[in-house]
């Protein structure tokens, strides 16, 4: 019998790590807007180490908010603090659940979200198993899940002794934003686009996630972990696979993550004579960092995938740090038409292009190609999302309200994950060499050379100028 995908709505959100970074920058606030739309109902613990009061709490709230760019409605806030209680203790402790336990009472089916250091996502499911709280529970994990296709398999393997799969949500912030979610809509209800998503028609593909800053403070963070591991493994090939899947044959959170995880599975190995690896200058004098570290904070890469409807189109990702501007997109790069014997002018026609624009100022734009006196020209058709959808909801406002609702559709599931680790692996176990590059460059030029003898990168739509 499939696994159920979906559960009941959470009536309580014990929030592990609740003082840490990624809370402070975006927990705080998804709940905020949550509450502004009427969409939180329940109460909520926050648990970590720190000993703090409940008034202190919730001025390290309100603080976050508005750092996040929120106006505080006082009244809004004041509904959110009265929620919010707090648990502190060391959460490898027992002690600490037996509080918690008591704390939650009875006959709850609470969601535990931990945004904690990735060592303690075994222990603290473990210990929740141990002091009887998970039979009706959720638990939603960060990222990352595992740092390589062994220790995923083995995390998996951990928190599925004590959980159901469908009790366990894994969470890439990239797969709650909108125009990610929107994918699926646009590839399969536009005939238009629908009819042309194939090897017949795309000539390459172009994945490009840059970013205009570097490690800044978080260089203790960082250096173990590496471009390919903090956005490649995960946000890039869950975006691919969401570029390149079949349809799903249903509705459910399962018929769309069946097809996502039958696409990655036909993703070849990565070749590491395909990868280039970049680390900006600068980047070991960062605190944090070790002496003459080798990791990378750009990555570019070629992957094939092995099936009908895309052999022989090749995929190149990129993703860097200190690069020229901070966007994320897609970009789908269409075969040549014939040569058109009756115009003047030999030139060749530009390619039609299409691009999905993930960050920022999401949106979509057709390139195609028109005629200027005796000379071809770029015409473009493009939409901004916000104008006609509105702005949207922030992924972590929308992948909260998902994991409370008990909507799994937003979050990886076992399988796919595991194959993103199997696709990346070869580069972990034989990284190529590291090329220094610039500041605000676009990366090592061994970059371009990777592309030889396919289109070359294509400068990212500027949204400014259309
Ligand atoms: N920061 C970010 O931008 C992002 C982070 N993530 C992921 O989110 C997770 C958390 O990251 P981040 O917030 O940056 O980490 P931080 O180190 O900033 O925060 C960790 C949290 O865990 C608590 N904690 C750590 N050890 C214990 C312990 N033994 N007992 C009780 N509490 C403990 C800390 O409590 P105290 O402060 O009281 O010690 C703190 O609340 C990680 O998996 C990370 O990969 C994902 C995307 C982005
Ligand atoms: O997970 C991560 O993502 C951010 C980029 O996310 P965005 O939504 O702000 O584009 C990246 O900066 C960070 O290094 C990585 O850990």
């Amino acid at each position: 019998m499939p696994a159920p995908v979906s559960s009941d709505p959470a009536d309580l959100l014990v929030i592990f790590g609740i003082t840490g970074d990624l809370a402070h920058k975006m927990t705080y606030r998804a709940l905020y807007r949550l509450e502004r739309r009427g969409l939180l109902d329940c109460p909520i613990i926050g648990v970590a180490a720190d000993e703090l009061s409940e008034g202190e709490l919730a001025e390290s709230a309100r603080a976050a908010i508005a750092a996040g760019g929120e106006t505080i409605e006082e009244s809004v806030f004041g509904r959110l603090a009265k929620r919010l209680t707090y648990l502190h203790g060391d959460v490898t402790d027992a002690e600490v659940y037996r509080r918690l336990a008591k704390k939650i009472g009875r006959n709850h089916r609470p969601l535990f979200y931990l945004e904690m250091p990735p060592a303690l996502f075994g222990p603290i499911v473990e210990r929740l198993d141990e002091a009887g709280l998970l039979a009706q529970a959720t638990v939603a994990v960060e990222k990352p899940f595992g740092h390589d296709l062994a220790s995923a398999r083995d995390l998996n393997a951990r928190l599925r002794k004590v959980l159901r799969e469908d009790q366990l949500l894994r969470v890439d912030h990239f797969l709650g934003k909108e125009p990610v979610i929107e994918l699926e809509y646009l590839r399969f209800a536009n005939l238009a686009l629908a009819k042309i998503w194939d090897r017949d028609s795309v000539a390459a593909i172009q994945i490009t996630m840059a970013e205009d800053f570097g490690v800044q403070d978080r260089g203790a963070f960082y250096d173990p972990v590496g471009a390919l591991r903090d956005v490649v493994q995960n946000h890039l090939l869950q975006v691919l696979a969401l570029v390149t899947m079949e349809p799903p044959s249903g509705p459910g959170a399962d018929d769309l993550r069946d097809k996502k995880a039958e696409l990655l599975k036909a993703v070849r190995a990565a070749d590491p004579k395909r990868c280039v690896r970049g680390q900006y200058e600068g980047y070991t004098d960062i605190p944090g960092v070790a002496k003459g570290s080798s990791t990378e904070t750009f990555i570019a890469l070629r992957l094939e995938i092995d099936n009908w409807r895309w052999a022989g189109v090749p995929i190149f990702l990129r993703a860097g740090k200190e690069l020229p501007e901070r966007l994320t997109e897609v970009r789908l790069l269409l075969r040549h038409t014939p040569p058109l014997t009756f115009l003047p002018s030999a030139a060749q026609v530009e390619q039609n292009q299409i691009v999905l624009r993930i960050d920022p100022d999401p949106g979509l734009r057709l390139q195609l190609a028109g005629r200027n006196d005796h000379s071809w020209r770029s015409l473009h058709l493009d939409d901004r999302f916000a104008q006609d959808l509105g702005e949207p909801a922030e992924p972590y406002e929308r992948l909260l309200h998902a994991a409370l609702t008990g909507d799994h559709q937003l979050f990886a599931r076992e399988d796919g994950v595991e194959e993103t680790w199997r696709i990346v692996q070869p580069l972990l176990d034989e990284p190529p060499k590291v090329h220094s590059y610039k500041r605000r460059s676009w990366g090592p030029a061994a970059a371009s050379r990777l592309l030889r003898g396919h289109p070359r990168w294509q400068e990212p739509w500027d949204v400014e100028k259309s």
